[in-house]
């Protein structure tokens, strides 16, 4: 695709093109394994070329073989034949060791890197991607991709040497009849290009409603409780259905035009064949030519015929494999929003963790007249903890996103340590920030990897250690197999205030400057909440904290409480001074942790 990178706003679906270009595309992967790409077109072309002697040899001995009085003659005709054929053999085993191998090992190179690729983008992306959908075009796109520069690529190469080849030999054999062959090329070709185009579409289509039935059945399945929960079982599989119904009846379209070409191409061939030997014979009446003559022609017209039929389909699979092609090309293509400046400014190793919001404004793509921070100015020290009140939807998520360079803002400026933001390395600026999210990502592996995912390189003792330091070692130790245990997909095995403290030793583990703690609202019972509360206070030591707080113990110990309203700070100060200010944190206070305050001036 020649056209403008494509950026993370615009929807990956494609605009339709009518070729093979797509597939160009991909070319740089063959280029890569240059050596095999060669073997297999010389082990390609001696086995066509030893296809096409085939025939001659088969004329010689019709013609001077059976007619001649020696059989030590026949005899080692027969022998250059066998020869002949374990050449065949051989050519053609190799060939296909070759040729799938590379269809292979594109496939997996292309899926490498479209992972890597989809890994880079900002979260811009994903605010409107389906992540099924993508997942499909890693699988099913990338399976068609694999014929086409595997058995299909080499069918085509073979094919066309073969056609090529027994055109020439047909010529040679007998100008008189290759005439009334060659005439019906045209005839073939002219509606194989057309159809090519048609199955190409289709099957982009087919692609595209099988990737949405993905999407679709990797989001049922991501929340099959609540699925369950809510009796949708039946109504979801019919949805799926439906769709992967919609994606059927676009496939058995693709289907439906190429059978009529294979049709339409066996029909044409066979009715000039038969011609063929209709004249041919009446040619071998009246001595024109000889009965070997005629066999070779024949048998470099079927040749010729088979090849094109083959060209045919392979014309089919290949105007596939463009349309999938086409699907991955275009998420490769989407650039990266937030991306590491060409000279990126390095923090120091140990940097102190100071931070500044100056005037920044930022809205959500998908709601630009909507802005979700305005004007916002807010300086934190190093090693102080500030904590973040508001209503919902005030916008204190997003000032972690922001923080984090998941977004840029519209305007203003966010600094660490004076360096600002986009000055600085993604991957480095996130290095120094520790993030307990509300929602905490558990993944389907060990709880040890799961603590050292910040830092995969951490020794199994500091990964104790963490454990330790959130208070979380205590039951995993209780484990069946302690630190190994495989824990289910997103956590699924572990409680809520389980989940919890394998954040917050993930946390501990980075040993990041900057903590981004988002509390949990969710109820945990009173011991669990005290567990999390003390580890939590064990990571906050001596780190710049800026906590989402949704408990009075929180706020109680922050050195200065921020409250954010429409994406504005509208209070700043301590409990103490924004309780007896009477403004909206009092009422928020009196709301969020009425009973604990009670409890507090009880
Ligand atoms: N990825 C997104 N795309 C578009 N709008 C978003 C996105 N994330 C959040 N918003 C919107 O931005 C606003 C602020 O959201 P944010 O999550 O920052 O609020 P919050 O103060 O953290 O709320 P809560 O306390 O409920 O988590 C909301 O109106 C929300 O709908």
């Amino acid at each position: 695709m020649a056209d403008a990178p494509a950026n993370e706003t615009q929807s990956p679906s494609g605009k339709s093109r009518r070729s093979l270009r797509p597939l160009t595309r991909l070319l740089p992967y063959l280029f890569r394994h240059k050596t095999m790409v060669a073997a297999a077109v010389a082990a390609l072309f001696s086995a066509a070329v030893i296809t096409l002697v085939l025939p001659a040899a088969v004329r010689r001995m019709i013609d001077f073989g059976f007619g001649a009085d020696d059989p030590a003659l026949v005899n080692s005709y027969f022998a250059v034949l066998i020869g002949v054929v374990c050449a065949l053999a051989t050519a053609s085993s190799v060939r296909y060791f070759l040729v799938m191998w590379i269809g292979e090992r594109v496939v997996a190179d292309v899926r490498s890197d479209v992972f890597a690729h989809m890994t880079r983008l900002s979260p811009v992306f994903y605010d409107s991607a389906k992540s099924g959908e993508i997942l499909s075009r890693l699988t099913a796109d990338t399976t068609q991709i694999k014929a086409a520069f595997g058995s299909s690529a080499s069918l085509a190469m073979r094919n066309l040497i073969m056609f090529l080849g027994a055109a020439v030999m047909m010529v040679v054999t007998s100008p008189r009849l290759s005439v009334i062959v060659l005439a019906a090329i045209p005839v073939i070709l002219i509606p194989i290009l057309g159809f090519g185009r048609q199955v190409r579409r289709r099957s982009r289509f087919a692609q595209d409603t099988l990737a949405e039935a993905s999407a679709y059945a990797s989001e049922m399945l991501g929340s099959v409780r609540t699925l369950q929960a809510f009796t949708h079982e039946s109504r979801s599989a019919g949805r799926y259905a439906d769709a992967v119904n919609a994606a059927f009846q676009a496939a058995r379209q693709a289907i439906v035009a190429r059978a009529a070409l294979t049709g339409f191409a066996i029909m044409v061939i066979g009715a000039s064949i038969v011609a063929v030997l209709w004249i041919g014979a009446s040619d071998v009446f009246s001595g024109r030519i000889t009965g070997g003559e005629l066999s070779q022609f024949l048998l470099y017209s079927i040749l010729a015929a088979g090849s094109l039929a083959a060209l045919s389909e392979v014309w089919g699979e290949l105007s596939q494999a463009a349309g999938a092609a086409e699907r991955l090309s275009e998420l490769l293509e989407i650039q990266p929003e937030i991306a590491a400046p060409e000279n990126p400014v390095s923090l120091p190793e140990t940097p102190r963790g100071e931070i500044v919001f100056q005037d920044v404004s930022f809205a959500y793509r998908n709601a630009e007249k909507m802005p979700v921070v305005r004007d916002l100015s807010l300086t934190i020290s190093p090693g102080e903890t500030v904590a973040v009140v508001g209503p919902s939807g005030a916008g204190k998520s997003t000032l972690f996103s922001l923080l984090m360079r998941f977004y840029d803002p519209v305007s203003g400026d966010i600094r660490l340590n004076g360096v600002a933001l986009p000055d600085l390395d993604p991957e480095d600026l996130r290095r120094h920030i520790a993030l307990v999210p509300q929602d905490t990502a558990i993944f389907g592996a060990s709880i040890a990897e799961n603590i050292a995912y910040g830092r995969p390189d951490a020794s199994q003792e500091e990964v104790i250690a963490a454990a330790e330091a959130a208070l979380a070692a205590p039951f995993i130790e209780k484990m069946s197999d302690g630190y190994d245990t495989i824990v289910g997909e997103r956590g699924i095995t572990l409680s809520g205030g389980q989940r919890q403290r394998i954040a917050i030793a993930r946390a501990v583990l980075k040993h990041a400057p900057v903590l981004l703690l988002d509390e949990a609202t969710s109820a945990l019972d009173a011991e669990s909440e005290n567990l999390v509360q003390q580890a939590l206070d064990r990571l906050m030591e001596n780190r710049t904290t800026l906590v989402i707080a949704h408990r009075l113990a929180t706020v109680l110990k922050a050195d200065r409480i921020v409250v954010m309203e429409n994406g504005r700070i509208v209070e700043t100060g301590t409990h103490g001074e924004l309780t007896a200010a009477g403004g909206l944190y009092a009422k928020l206070a009196r709301l969020q942790f009425g009973a604990e305050l009670d409890a507090e001036t009880a």
